[in-house]
This record gives C-alpha cells, structure tokens and sequence, in this order.
C-alpha cells in the first residue's frame, strides 16, 4: 500500500464546536491518516465518536461554531483552508465523491435515473449537447454497473441495490479521485449490504479511486476495506492492515479488541461501560475508564506512533488471546 501515492492526505486535523457558555465540544483530535489509489481505509467506532464531523471537516460542510485545525491535502489543495468557492466548485462532486448514506432518500422521487444523471453530467463534466450528455449518463450507470433498460424508472421503482447502485453512479460522474461514503449500509439487510459493498469496490480495484469508508458495521468493513482507522472520542486510536485486524495476529488497541469481542459472531460481550463525553474528556487517554489493561500510566496521554496509540498495546504475542 506504501508504494502507492496517497490521494488524501489528513495531518493533525482536529474540530472543536463552541457551545453556548463558553462550552467545546472536542469532535476530532489530531486525526492522521492517508488514503491511497486504488485503496479503501474504513473508518470504524462506536456511534458519537466523530467520524462524521471528519467527513464533514473534508467537505467543508461543518456548521459556522465549528473550528478546525491540521491540513487535509487532496489534489494539491488543502481542504481545510479552501474557500467555500473552492469547495463547491472543485471539491464536493469532482475531487470527492459522495456516496449518500440513504440514496433512495437521496434521488428526487420525481425525476427518472436517467435525468438525475444527466443533470450531473452536465453539471460536473462540462458535456454539451443532448446526445452527448445522454451517452455521457449511459456510460456512468454502465460504470456502477446499473442496467440500461432501468435507466427510465424512477427511484421507487427500484431495488434497494439498484438505488445504491444509481447512487454509486452519481457519486462517480465528475471522476473524483476520492470516494466518501458515510454509513452507506445502514438498514441494508445482510445480503444487500455485502452487494452494495462489492459495488463500491469496484471503481477502486477498475478505476483506482481512493474510498474513505465510514462505517459501525464491521462486517461491511472486514469485506470492503485494506486498512482499519479505529475511532475513539474523536482521536484515531488504530490503524490497521484489515487483514491482520480482523484475522491474525487481531487488533493491538484494546478498544479495537473490544470492538472485535462485542460482535455477535465472536464474543458477544459488549466494551463496558460508556465514551466519556466529548466535551469533558480526561487528560490522559480517554479509553482508560472502560479498559481492562489500564494502569497508572494511562493518566498521561498515549504517544501516537502512526499505528496505535496505547500505553500497553496487545503485541504480536500475546494478541492471540
Ligand atoms: N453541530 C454540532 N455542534 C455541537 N456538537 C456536535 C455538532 N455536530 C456533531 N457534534 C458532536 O460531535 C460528536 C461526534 O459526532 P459524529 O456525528 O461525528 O459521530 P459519529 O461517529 O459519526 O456517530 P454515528 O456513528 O452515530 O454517526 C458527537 O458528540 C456530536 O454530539
Ligand atoms: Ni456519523
């Protein structure tokens, strides 16, 4: 994965929300991370934590008490510091793709898949003509795999696969190396959530975008991504090889381990305890409450080394437990 550029480059990227009172509400702490061509990094925990605030922070969608620090390099562009001119123009639909959360929601329920497809072409690619704009919308559902003969239909006339699909090919017009899909399975039934997946593989493996998967459903991550951001009140307390992460030798954090732990298919026994709330988080680290390995030493914060950020991290041997 090193060998590839990274398309998204986020360093030290941190958001606060001032609260009436003088209150701040710590959202995202000192987030670090890459994406790469033709990679998807899930970015995985429990709900709160702040992982959409962090999409957010990238769009340039967050609310006017929110301030933000660090950089996020896309491009050449720095989106933290873009103007909204930038951001609406360049960014938001052809440096990043949004993959919508609900795309039945989504689509207008007025207008055929064809015509919202054509809209963005021509919104985003600068095609000219009704011929060239139609072909230009026929070879964007062919690339998400959407069939032709339901281009006609409107959104209700259609599967909850094919809207994710219709979806997956309006994120995909305006050729944006960036993917970002926030919670794209949620109320998908298993099956539809393993197809919607292998869906959104597929621009990355044919095409070579970089995909940032939002996601608490962790099997959707185990089959979609390559790397693993494990999120804890809004710090990236992990980060992963998904194959390592989920298989052998498992995650080092032992948040992520309680994650892994709580599924239904492994241990089936929940992290106890809660996430301390965001605007009063302890100095040191902030998983300690809640972590059966925790010592004195976790008053202080943990050092971030670009993998895990843990006083006493599960090594290599001892994570077969
Ligand atoms: N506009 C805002 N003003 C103040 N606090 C906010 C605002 N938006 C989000 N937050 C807070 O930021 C924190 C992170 O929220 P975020 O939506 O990023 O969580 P999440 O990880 O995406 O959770 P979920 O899995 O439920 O979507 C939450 O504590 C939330 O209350
Ligand atoms: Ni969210």
């Amino acid at each position: 994965m090193t060998e590839r550029p990274p398309v998204l480059s986020v360093r030290g990227l941190s958001v606060r929300f001032l609260m009436p009172g003088g209150r701040r509400v710590a959202a995202v702490t000192d987030a670090r991370f890459e994406v790469a061509a033709g990679e998807c990094l899930a970015l995985i925990g429990e709900s709160g934590c702040g992982k959409s605030v962090l999409a957010s922070a990238l769009l340039g969608l967050l609310p006017a008490n929110a301030e933000t620090a660090g950089e996020a390099g896309l491009d050449g562009l720095d989106l933290l510091s873009a103007d909204e001119r930038t951001l609406a123009r360049t960014v938001r639909g052809r440096l990043i793709g949004l993959v919508p959360q609900s795309p039945a929601a989504h689509l207008t329920p007025v207008r055929t898949v064809r015509s919202h497809l054509e809209e963005t072409v021509a919104a985003l690619t600068g095609t000219r003509g009704r011929r060239a704009t139609r072909a230009a919308a026929e070879a964007s559902a062919a690339r998400a795999a959407f069939p032709a003969d339901h281009l006609d239909r409107h959104p209700h006339q259609l599967s909850g696969g094919l809207a994710q699909r219709a979806a997956t090919a309006l994120a995909l017009v305006g050729d944006a190396p960036l993917l970002l899909a926030d919670e794209p399975t949620t109320g998908l039934d298993r099956e539809l959530v393993e197809r919607t997946v292998d869906e959104l593989r597929r621009p990355i493996d044919e095409a070579g975008r970089a995909l940032l998967m939002i996601t608490h459903d962790l099997s959707a991550a185990e089959r979609i991504a390559d790397r693993i951001a494990v999120m804890y009140a809004g710090r990236i307390v992990e980060i992963a090889d998904a194959t390592a992460f989920f298989g052998t030798p498992g995650p080092r954090h032992p948040y992520s381990r309680g994650l892994l732990q709580a599924l239904p298919d492994r241990a089936f026994a929940p992290i106890p305890g809660m996430p301390p709330e965001l605007d009063a988080l302890p100095d040191g680290c902030a998983f300690a409450p809640r972590c059966p390995r925790a010592t004195d030493a976790c008053a202080t914060p943990p050092r971030p080394t670009g993998t895990v950020a843990c006083h006493h991290p599960h090594v290599p041997e001892d994570a077969r437990a």
